[in-house]
C-alpha cells in the first residue's frame, strides 16, 4: 500500500509500505495512483515527496507477480502521471532504489538520496529490461555510454556515484525525508518543464553508430546467448535515435519478447532459488530458523596451497582475524608473499586499505589454540587430513568448530578423528576461493545443527552463496560432474572430438567446454582420484581395457596422463598450447591421430555425433544424478542443486540450473532420452533413469517448485 499525509503545511508525503523492500505490487501501485491523485487535487499541497517505509525507498517491481497474471494499474502510466504533475514531485531515496523503484524516481522532478543508498536498474539480471521508461529516461539524463553501462550490467551504484553521474540532485547524511521536504518547499511553484526527463534529448555524441556497434559486440560476447543484454542495448539505441514516445513503444515491444521468454523465467527462478537455499533444512529436522549460529571472530586456515591462500584472503577481506598454518618455512614465506599480493590487488580495486594485519602466518599448529573455527585446506589426501584433525582435536580450545575444505572425501571419517564430531562440517570452497561465490557446507551424520548454522553464517559473512548439502562422495557438485565427464569421454570413443563436444557445450552457454576445463584444472587431478579408486591401472588391450567393475570405463584420460599430458601446465592435454602454462587451446593433430589409433585398437567404429547428442548425453546424465541426489536426501530441493551449478560450475544463468532446465526441456523428454541412451549403453548405469525422475513424470511432471512434495512422498515410502 501507499500512505498519504500532509506535512510542513504544504507538502504531500507519500510513503510506500510493502515489506520487506517496498516492491511495487499491484496494491502498492494502486496506492500510488490514489495518493498522487489526492496530493494533486489538494489545493493546500504545493509539492510532493515520495519515500518508502523502514529506510528503504523501493526494490522495484514485485518479482513474485511476474509468474502469474499481472493485475492492478500498470507502472508506466503511473510514472507518466507523476512526471506530468503540475506540482514538484521529489523522490526521497533511502536504502535502495532499484528497477521500477529507480524508474519511479526518474519520473519525479527531483531526487534526493541518502549517502548510504544504492541505485540501479538490475532488470537485465532477471532477463528483462527497464521497461517503465528507465531505458528511455536514463540515457536522456546521464548520456548514452553511462546508461548503457548501468542498464546492460544491472550494477548498483552508490549515492556518490549517482550524484556524479547526475542521477540524483542531492546526497545527504541526514534524514533524507527531511532534506527532501526542505527541497520540496523550496521548489514549490517553480516551473517544471526543464525537470521532465522525457522531454530531454540524449546528450549529443559523435559517432553514435560505431559506439553502439562496439557495445553490441562486447555485450554479445559477455552475454553468451543471453537475450536480455542485447535487448537492453536495442532499447537504449531507441532512446538515442527516436523521440520519447516512439522510444517507449520500442521499449514495450522489446520487453514483451523478454517477459515471456524462458530466459526470464530461469533468471527469476534463480533469484528466488538463491534466497531459498539460505533457508536450509536437513533430513534429521535441523533448520535455519531453529538453529542458532555461534559468533566467529577468529578463524584458522591450515595449509597454504592455492585453496588455503584464497580462503585466507576471503576471510581477511571480510574483516575476520585469520591465523594461517603452513609447516614448511619456505612454503610459508612464499604463501605470505602471495596472500599479501592478493590482498593488495583486491584492496586497490576496491579503493580501500589492504587488510594485511588481519592475517598471521605460523609454522606451528599450536597457533590455532584460541580460534573459534578452523578450516583445514591441506592436500586432498585422507591420511594427511585425518592426522590434521587428530592434532586439531588436541590443540584447539573446547568448542572450536573444525571444518574441512575437502572436495569429495568423507567428512564423517574426519569427524571420527576428533573428540567432538558434532563440531565437524565440510566447507567446500571453489577455486579461486576468494573469487568464486559458491560454498558447499557439508553436514555429516553427527554434525550439530549449530555447527552447520555457524558455517552457513560464516559463508554469508564472507560473501558466499552457501548451500547446505549432505555427506557423500563428491557432495552435490562433483558427484554430478562424474557422469557428465564420463559421457564426454565415451563420446570421444564413439566418434566425437574435444572440439565438437566443447563447441556444443559452449553454444549451450558454458564459458568453457569440458575438455578445455579439464586442461585448465589439470588432467592429473582426476587421474589421481581414479588411481586412488583402483580404476586407472593399465590393463590388457581389447574390451577388458574399457570395463571396470562391470561397467563401461574410458581410459582415455589415464592414457594422456601416462604421456605426461596434464593440460595447460604441461602445454599438452586434450588440446595443445604454445608453451607449458599457455592459455590458448588449439586443436592437436597428435591427439587426433592418437584417438584414431585408440579406436582402431579397441575395435571402435567412429560414427557422426551431433551437438544434440552431446548435450543430451552429457547434460541428461548429470541431471539424472541430480535426481538421485534428491532421492538420497543429499540436497534438500532442486534449488540447492541449481544454485550450486550456477555459482560453482559455470552453468549459464539464463538456463536456471540443471534441474530447472530439465523442467524446461520437459521431464518426459528427459526420461525418454535417458531410456533411449540406456538401452543403447546398458553398461553405463548413470544413464539408467532414476526412480524420482520416473515418479515425477508419473505424477504429471509438476513444475520445479512442486518437486519437494513428490520427494517427500518418495522418502516416506522408502
Ligand atoms: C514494468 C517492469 C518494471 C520494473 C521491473 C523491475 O523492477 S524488476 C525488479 C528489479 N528489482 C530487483 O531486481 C531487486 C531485487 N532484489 C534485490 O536485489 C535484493 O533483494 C535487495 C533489494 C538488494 C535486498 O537484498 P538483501 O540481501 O537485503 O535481502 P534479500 O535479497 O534476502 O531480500 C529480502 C526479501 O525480499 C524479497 N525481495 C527482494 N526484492 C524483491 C522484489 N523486487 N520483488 C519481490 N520480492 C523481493 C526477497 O525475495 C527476500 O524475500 P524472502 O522471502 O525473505 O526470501
Amino acid at each position: 500500500m501507499a500512505q498519504y499525509s500532509r506535512i510542513s503545511g504544504s507538502v504531500g508525503l507519500i510513503t510506500l509500505k510493502s515489506p520487506p523492500v517496498n516492491a511495487l505490487s499491484a496494491v502498492v501501485r494502486q496506492g500510488i495512483v490514489d495518493t498522487v491523485e489526492k496530493a494533486l487535487s489538494d489545493p493546500k499541497v504545493k509539492s510532493v515527496v515520495i519515500c518508502g517505509q523502514n529506510g528503504i525507498f523501493c526494490g522495484g517491481a514485485d518479482i513474485k507477480e511476474f509468474a502469474g497474471n499481472m493485475s492492478g494499474p500498470p507502472l508506466v502510466p503511473i510514472i507518466h502521471a507523476i512526471e506530468a504533475a503540475n506540482k514538484p514531485m521529489v523522490a526521497a531515496i533511502e536504502g535502495i532504489a532499484l528497477g521500477g523503484g529507480l524508474e519511479l524516481a526518474l519520473g519525479c522532478h527531483y531526487r534526493v538520496a541518502h549517502a548510504k543508498a544504492r541505485l540501479g536498474l538490475p532488470e537485465v539480471t532477471l532477463g528483462l529490461l527497464p521497461a517503465a521508461g528507465g531505458s528511455q529516461r536514463l540515457p536522456r539524463l546521464i548520456g548514452v555510454p553511462a546508461a548503457l553501462d548501468l542498464i546492460t550490467t544491472g550494477r548498483h551504484v552508490t549515492a556518490a556515484e549517482a550524484l556524479q553521474l547526475g542521477i540524483v540532485d542531492q546526497v545527504t547524511d541526514h534524514k533524507t525525508v527531511d532534506v527532501a521536504v526542505k527541497l520540496a518547499l523550496s521548489v514549490a511553484g517553480k516551473p517544471l518543464d526543464a525537470r521532465r526527463i522525457s522531454t530531454y534529448l540524449c546528450p549529443p555524441l559523435s559517432a553514435l553508430d560505431p559506439l553502439f556497434e562496439e557495445v553490441m559486440q562486447k555485450v554479445r560476447q559477455r552475454a553468451r546467448g543471453a537475450i536480455a543484454p542485447i535487448a537492453c542495448v536495442q532499447a537504449v539505441r531507441a532512446a538515442a535515435a527516436l523521440p520519447y514516445a516512439q522510444g517507449m513503444e520500442r521499449e514495450k515491444e522489446l520487453m514483451a519478447t523478454l517477459f515471456t521468454s524462458g530466459q526470464a523465467r530461469a533468471l527469476q527462478y534463480s533469484f528466488f532459488a538463491q534466497r531459498a537455499v539460505s533457508k536450509w533444512s536437513t533430513p534429521s529436522g535441523a533448520r535455519w530458523d531453529t538453529s542458532t549460529p555461534r559468533p566467529v571472530h577468529k578463524v584458522a586456515v591450515i595449509g597454504l596451497g592455492t585453496m588455503g591462500r584464497g580462503i585466507a584472503v576471503a576471510l581477511a577481506q571480510a574483516g575476520l582475524s585469520v591465523v594461517t598454518v603452513e609447516p614448511q618455512e619456505k612454503q610459508l614465506m612464499e604463501a605470505k608473499q602471495a596472500v599479501s599480493g592478493m590482498l593488495e590487488r583486491g584492496a586497490k580495486k576496491r579503493g580501500v586499505a589492504p587488510p594485511l594485519n588481519n592475517i598471521t602466518y605460523n609454522s606451528n599448529i599450536q597457533a590455532v589454540a584460541d580460534v573459534d573455527l578452523v578450516i583445514e585446506a591441506v592436500f586432498e589426501d585422507m591420511a594427511l587430513k585425518k592426522k590434521v584433525f587428530q592434532q586439531l582435536s588436541v590443540v584447539c580450545k573446547p568448542g572450536t568448530f573444525l571444518c574441512t575444505n575437502t572436495s569429495a572425501l568423507d567428512v564423517d571419517q574426519l569427524a571420527s578423528q576428533t573428540r567432538t564430531p558434532e563440531l565437524v562440517v565440510g566447507m567446500h570452497f571453489f577455486a579461486p576461493a576468494n573469487v568464486m561465490k559458491l560454498l558447499e557446507v557439508v553436514y555429516g551424520p553427527r554434525s550439530s545443527p549449530q555447527a552447520l548454522a555457524t558455517a552457513m553464517q560464516l559463508g554469508k559473512k564472507i560473501g558466499k552463496v552457501s548451500v547446505a548439502v549432505g555427506n557423500c562422495r563428491g557432495f552435490v557438485g562433483n558427484r554430478m560432474l562424474k557422469p557428465y565427464i564420463e559421457q564426454a569421454f565415451f563420446l570421444l570413443e564413439e566418434g566425437a572430438t574435444p572440439e565438437l563436444v566443447d563447441r556444443a557445450l559452449e553454444e549451450f552457454g558454458f564459458s568453457m567446454g569440458i575438455f578445455k576445463v579439464s586442461d585448465l584444472s589439470g588432467l592429473d587431478v582426476g587421474w589421481r582420484v581414479r588411481k586412488g579408486d583402483g580404476l586407472a591401472e593399465p590393463r590388457a588391450t581389447g574390451q577388458s581395457a574399457r570395463i571396470r567393475e562391470g561397467r563401461r570405463y574410458s581410459p582415455l584420460g589415464d592414457l594422456l596422463c601416462e604421456q605426461g599430458r596434464f593440460g595447460q601446465k604441461t602445454g599438452r592435454g586434450w588440446y595443445q598450447y604454445s608453451k607449458p602454462g599457455g592459455r590458448e587451446p588449439s586443436s592437436d593433430p597428435w591427439f587426433h591421430s592418437f584417438l584414431k589409433e585408440y579406436r582402431a585398437k579397441h575395435g571402435l567404429v567412429p560414427r557422426a555425433i551431433d551437438h544434440q547428442e552431446v548435450l543430451e548425453r552429457c547434460l541428461y546424465a548429470l541431471i539424472n544424478e541430480g535426481f538421485r541426489i534428491l532421492e538420497d536426501g543429499i540436497a534438500a530441493g532442486p534449488e540447492d542443486i541449481d544454485v550450486i551449478y550456477l555459482f560453482g560450475y559455470g552453468w549459464p544463468s539464463y538456463r536456471g540450473g540443471p534441474m530447472f532446465y530439465a523442467g524446461m526441456v520437459g521431464l518426459p523428454k528427459v526420461l525418454d532420452r535417458l531410456e533411449h541412451y540406456y538401452q543403447a549403453h546398458p553398461d553405463v548405469p548413470y544413464l539408467q533413469p532414476c526412480t524420482l525422475l520416473r515418479r515425477l513424470v508419473a505424477s504429471g511432471s509438476p513444475p520445479v517448485h512442486k518437486w519437494r512434495e513428490v520427494i517427500k512422498k518418495l522418502h516416506s515410502q522408502l
